[in-house]
């Protein structure tokens, strides 16, 4: 913590203190936690001079991350999180805050550049968000075919209405791409621990409570990756607050996800308890109005790679007995003792990288994932040693797809 205090932002502190406090056995949290308050809670000093009330919104931010992450603040011992659901000038500060949302006037021309199909969901979406009329719609999509794009632009519309839509998603860095976006445990105060009969953890009073009673929208991106009663527990609140026995109270809700990718975690579940904790097992699913989104906009220049990717997210792929699927020569650098490999490999992701090392355009569109540290290391070591100022980067983006095939086998 002290080494990253003195180069990363407050807001990355913070998700390092949660993180910590997740996957560290810390002998003394409450002394990490006073040494460096400070550091975390510099960004709301501009804003807010009470210490108490600077405290309970750092605690507040790394309580959302912990919930994220499958748990609870009050079980570390650090300073007890006040419940805000107040109400303060007439209004939620739930409330508020969501009807502080710019409008990003990118976002709102999104609208003009959808392709068809994002754009026949978007017209049958805002047609329910206009009449009010209940409806649950699950965006069904592979990745890069343009979900959080079509999200992007009905939060911006229904923003810039002046009505109040929810963007959540499962995890907390799909949920950050969205403006106003949180995780969905967090918004909708889902508990941890899940039955067929659990209810959202807001009181009817409260202003999580009239954010939802008031919300034109709710958008719950990555549901393909959480459980069932997850959703199931918003569906009964919603029913409940809105006093309302239509699906989540009668509300326009909007889900997206991709089955293809990470299922929800069963701790040492079959495949058949896995695929039975998904909203395709729900009494919801029947219920909800499917809006498929099939080109991919991201790969539009390699139609060939796109189609692959999606024949193996559907399975239907060829397979060897072992349900092993072969990669095409062609995507992949045979694997060799000397560093033949590994110099094509670095030749392949970064072409004439001695030219273009200065260009920010170049540097931050592509990068080598690594499944270890180790070969982060090894990787950066060899450029670095060339004497070349630049590193490789082994965090996962969006543009790295085509390359992650392109590993050394
Ligand atoms: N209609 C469109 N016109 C131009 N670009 C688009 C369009 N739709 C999506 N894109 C671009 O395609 C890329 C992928 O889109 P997006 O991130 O919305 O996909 P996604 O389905 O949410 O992917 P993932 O599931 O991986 O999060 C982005 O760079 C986005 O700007």
């Amino acid at each position: 913590m002290m080494e990253a205090a003195t180069f990363q932002m407050p807001s990355a502190l913070r998700r390092l203190f949660a993180t910590i406090l997740v996957f560290c056995e810390v002998t003394d949290i409450r002394q990490l936690w006073d040494k460096h308050l400070a550091s975390m809670s510099e960004d709301y000093r501009r804003n807010q001079s009470n210490d108490a009330a600077l405290e309970q919104m750092v605690l507040r931010d790394i309580s959302d991350m912990l919930q994220s992450m499958g748990k609870d603040i009050a079980g570390y011992g650090l300073t007890e999180l006040l419940d805000t659901d107040g109400c303060d000038d007439g209004e939620y500060k739930e409330v508020t805050e969501e009807r502080e949302i710019n409008v990003d006037k990118e976002h709102l021309d999104l609208f003009s550049s959808l392709n068809n199909e994002q754009l026949a969901g978007y017209n049958d979406i805002m047609d329910h968000v206009m009449k009010q009329t209940s409806q649950i719609f699950f965006v069904d999509g592979p990745g890069g075919t343009g979900k959080t794009y079509l999200y992007k632009a009905l939060l911006a519309k229904v923003h810039s209405m002046g009505q109040i839509a929810i963007a959540t998603a499962t995890l907390g860095i799909a949920a950050s791409i969205m403006p106003g976006g949180r995780t969905a445990h967090s918004r909708f105060k889902i508990p941890i621990k899940l039955t067929n009969n659990t209810m959202c953890s807001f009181t009817k009073q409260s202003g999580t409570s009239e954010l939802l009673k008031q919300a034109s929208l709710i958008i719950w991106d990555e549901v393909a990756m959480t459980k069932r009663q997850a959703v199931e527990t918003l569906d009964r609140s919603l029913q409940d607050i809105m006093g309302c026995p239509l699906p989540f109270g009668g509300k326009v809700v909007v889900f997206g996800g991709d089955f293809r990718k990470v299922l929800p975690v069963v701790t040492r579940g079959t495949r058949a308890q896995i695929t039975d904790a998904t909203l395709l097992r729900s009494y919801l699913w029947e219920k909800i109005r499917k809006i498929c989104l099939t080109r991919n906009m991201q790969a539009q220049a390699d139609p060939w790679f796109s189609e692959y990717l999606l024949r193996i997210g559907n399975g239907t792929e060829e397979t060897n007995g072992d349900d092993y699927v072969r990669l095409p020569n062609d995507i992949v650098i045979a694997y060799t003792e000397d560093e033949t490999a590994m110099n094509k490999l670095i030749e392949d992701v970064f072409p004439s990288l001695h030219a273009n090392a200065k260009s920010r355009e170049y540097m931050s569109t592509r990068a080598i994932l690594s499944t270890k540290n180790d070969h982060v290391d090894a990787l950066n070591d060899k450029m670095i040693s060339a004497k070349k100022s630049y590193t490789i980067v082994s965090t996962p983006s969006r543009m790295t797809c085509r390359i992650i095939t392109r590993l050394i086998f």
